[in-house]
């Protein structure tokens, strides 16, 4: 059993939510990703041999894909299910007027709010039918004026899934006023998380969560997203070419994604293929954010993944998502935790993306952004550009079309 079980706040007295019925999986044979699967609950083992084994295989995973499963991680399907039945209330439920008030507005670095189907800005783009709820801390601390009116009855589970299991979040309570049994995906999950990894680095249990994590409110400076990915006229999925999401790397820390069983995640593998994510129910899909990348010295790799559109067995399906992304400390400026005694042993990872980039304006003595810097320019101005459009264009390296893009001097190069 594992130390945090979830606890939500009880259902009575509200209205009444339908279910969420999982729609049936793909029949298709595809190429899946070979992830490797963590059981979480083994970390509290009394058993210091199979403590042992969970973080080789954890270092396995994050050296191989910097994707895994995390299974056993305190919830039971039934619990899980129930917030996904709140994620499609909300989006069958939110009113016009609603959507109008809470219409985010990404030119300020967040994604907070409502997000309409027509692309990532707050004037009407291009029609992606991704329609999403994002609630940042300010949602959880003001419920009474950021959420859609119909969410409102529940937010007590919502804040209790996210973190707080008292089910409220307001500023006079501070996550330091909780036990470690009062919450769940924050400090919970993501800490024991962070606890793995750090022990992958052979660094104290906190060293991820005292050094590099946000903390403040529910969520830290993270998120917690209901998107609903609607299914795409055909004329629709013929000009976005099959990709509901470009791929992109997350900025932060951990990404937590309930497994869903509308195939449409896909990760770019170490065979250097874009390659499906199988459904695993009641499976965290977790996909490690650049914050990671920086400080492990390249040795946790930031996935990169994209969303496509479904094999044909489910194109007429709603894919309804549920995502959890964990923030890095804003005012951080990453750099590799050095002191680690396996980052000195084997050195540092040079192959990809964000770190390598940082790692040559460190040499250089130029100063790298910070956290929040990172994330806010790239929310606020390019997010989920087509490659083509990206202001580098398309590059070919070896074989491999790669979109290529610059932000505040850092290059960022995305499989296509
Ligand atoms: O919905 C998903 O499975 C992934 C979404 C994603 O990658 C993102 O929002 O950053
Ligand atoms: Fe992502």
């Amino acid at each position: 059993m594992p130390s945090a079980y979830f606890q939500p706040p009880s259902s009575e007295g509200k209205p009444q939510v339908p279910r969420w019925v999982p729609p049936e999986p793909t029949k298709e044979e595809l190429d899946w990703a070979q992830l490797h699967t963590i059981d979480l609950s083994i970390l509290d083992s009394q058993d210091p041999g199979a403590v042992e084994q969970l973080v080789e295989l954890t270092k396995t995973a994050m050296k191989d894909d910097g994707f895994l499963y995390l299974v056993n991680y305190g919830i039971s399907l039934d619990q899980l299910h129930r917030q996904f039945d709140l994620a499609q209330y909300l989006h069958r439920n939110i009113s016009d007027e609603d959507k109008e008030r809470l219409l985010w507005n990404p030119e300020t670095g967040v994604f907070a709010g409502f997000k309409r189907r027509l692309g990532w800005k707050r004037e009407a783009g291009d029609f992606d039918g991704i329609e999403q709820f994002n609630f940042y801390r300010r949602e959880f601390e003001d419920e009474d004026n950021k959420v859609p009116e119909c969410i409102k009855p529940f937010m007590d589970e919502i804040t209790a899934f996210t973190n707080v299991s008292r089910g409220t979040m307001d500023s006079e309570l501070s996550i330091e006023m909780l036990t470690k049994d009062e919450q769940y995906l924050t400090g919970s999950v993501n800490r024991r998380l962070l606890k793995l990894l750090s022990r992958v680095l052979e660094l104290p249990d906190d060293y991820l969560w005292d050094n590099m994590q946000s903390h403040g409110g529910s969520v830290g400076d993270g998120y917690f997203r209901h998107a609903l990915f609607y299914p795409l006229p055909p004329e629709d999925r013929q000009r976005r070419k099959g990709v509901r999401m470009y791929g992109h790397t997350d900025y932060g820390t951990t990404t937590l994604l309930f497994s869903v069983p509308i195939t449409a995640l896909h990760i770019w593998s170490r065979q250097n293929k874009w390659q499906p994510v199988k459904y695993n129910p009641g499976a965290v899909v977790v996909n490690i954010g650049e914050a990671l990348e920086i400080i492990s010295g390249g040795h946790f790799k930031a996935t990169r993944h994209k969303v496509t559109d479904t094999p044909a067995d489910q194109e007429h399906e709603e894919r309804l998502s549920l995502v959890q992304f964990n923030a890095s400390a804003g005012d951080l400026r990453l750099k590799p935790a050095v002191e680690s005694p396996m980052i000195q042993r084997e050195g540092f990872v040079l192959e990809q993306g964000v770190f390598r980039e940082y790692k040559n304006l460190i040499d250089a003595g130029v100063p790298v952004p910070t956290n929040k810097e990172w994330r806010e320019i790239q929310v606020s101005t390019r997010t989920q550009v087509p490659p083509e459009k990206k202001v580098g264009g398309i590059q070919e390296i070896d074989g491999v079309k790669y979109g290529a893009d610059e932000f505040l001097g850092v290059k960022v190069l995305l499989p296509v």
